[in-house]
């Protein structure tokens, strides 16, 4: 899969007018403007025609744009995913997936509506049958990219509750990296609830980070800098990538497979890792170049 930064993810609800301008300035690789659980029924259609309005209107530059649909078994999903095909948005989030005949009927629908072919479906997991059937899901055709974690559903489901630890999700966080990993998907962690707790917020990137995530699905513009930092290549993993890929360069010139760097073993598998992170720290400059 192409590498495309996808450190900060911000959700924004579909129907705050406020919000979905304000995302045009925000420093989030992408944006997901929320049909679901954040606008209620009365004002589902209506913010069905206001994302798509903002979508058209453009302005978001180099941001990656996807719509959060309603379920395909509610009165509005339907109706969510063929207006999201025409969109001109990068995708839709498919919300509480819980085997691959979901992903494949929305597929279908975007499909018969003449979607692009570009266009990506992410798959949200917050329930515990969801998390069962990860591998399924995530061997689901080429169309799906990414699997976005529902976390707040998720703890209601288990019933664990939000520790600053998450012990309770850990479980099903690595099941999903997991599936992610063996299906060639990206994988965003989710999203944390306290606005007030800066430093438990950066705590819980570094986690998502460590337990394998490529970003942090996100509720508010304050959060961002902090989820940008920590999945971002920092300026050492930059200095010692250069560092792997220089020194392996000169290690294969004199025909070895393996070169010590700064006291360290270093193998093929690390080189390709430096050449990813550098890959990746490309993209995210070229994203802020206008
Ligand atoms: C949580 C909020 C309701 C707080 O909103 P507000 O009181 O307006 O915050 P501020 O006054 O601090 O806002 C400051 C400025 O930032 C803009 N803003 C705020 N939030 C966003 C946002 N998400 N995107 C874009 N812009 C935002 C405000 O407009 C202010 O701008 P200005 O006028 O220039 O001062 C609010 O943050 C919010 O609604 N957040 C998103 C909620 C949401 O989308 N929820 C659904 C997705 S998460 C989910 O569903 C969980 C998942 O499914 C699971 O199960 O885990
Ligand atoms: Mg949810």
């Amino acid at each position: 899969m192409p590498v495309r930064p996808r450190r900060s993810v911000l959700y924004m609800p579909g129907s705050n007018q406020r919000a979905l301008e304000k995302a045009r300035t925000l420093a989030a690789d992408t944006l997901v403007l929320d049909l679901e659980d954040s606008v209620g029924p009365e004002k589902k259609v209506e913010a069905r025609d206001m994302v798509v309005a903002a979508v058209k209107a453009g302005g978001y530059g180099k941001r990656e744009i996807i719509i959060r649909a309603n379920s395909l078994d509610s009165e509005w999903g339907e109706d969510d995913v063929r207006a999201i095909g025409l969109s001109g948005a990068d995708g839709v989030c498919l919300p509480k997936i819980e085997n691959e005949a979901e992903v494949e009927a929305a597929i279908k629908v975007l499909n018969d509506v003449g979607a692009p072919e570009t266009m990506q479906v992410w798959v949200m997991i917050e329930t515990p049958l969801g998390v069962t059937n990860i591998h399924q899901i995530a061997s689901s055709d080429a169309r799906m990219t990414v699997i976005a974690m529902g976390t707040t559903d998720l703890a209601k489901e288990l019933r664990v509750p939000h520790r600053p630890d998450r012990i309770g999700l850990l479980h099903s966080l690595s099941q999903c990296v997991l599936a992610a990993r063996a299906h060639d998907k990206e994988i965003l962690d989710g999203v944390y609830l306290d606005l007030q707790n800066d430093a438990g917020f950066t705590e819980v990137c570094q986690q998502g980070r460590d337990l394998g995530f490529d970003g942090k699905t996100l509720i508010h513009p304050k959060q961002l800098a902090a989820a940008n930092d920590v999945f971002g290549p920092g300026a050492d993993d930059i200095e010692r990538a250069e560092k792997i890929i220089a020194a392996w360069k000169l290690a294969e010139a004199e025909g070895k497979g393996v070169v010590v760097v700064d006291g360290k073993l270093v193998e093929g598998m690390h080189v390709d890792e430096a050449k990813r992170h550098l890959l990746l720290a490309e993209k995210i400059a070229a994203l802020t170049e206008a």
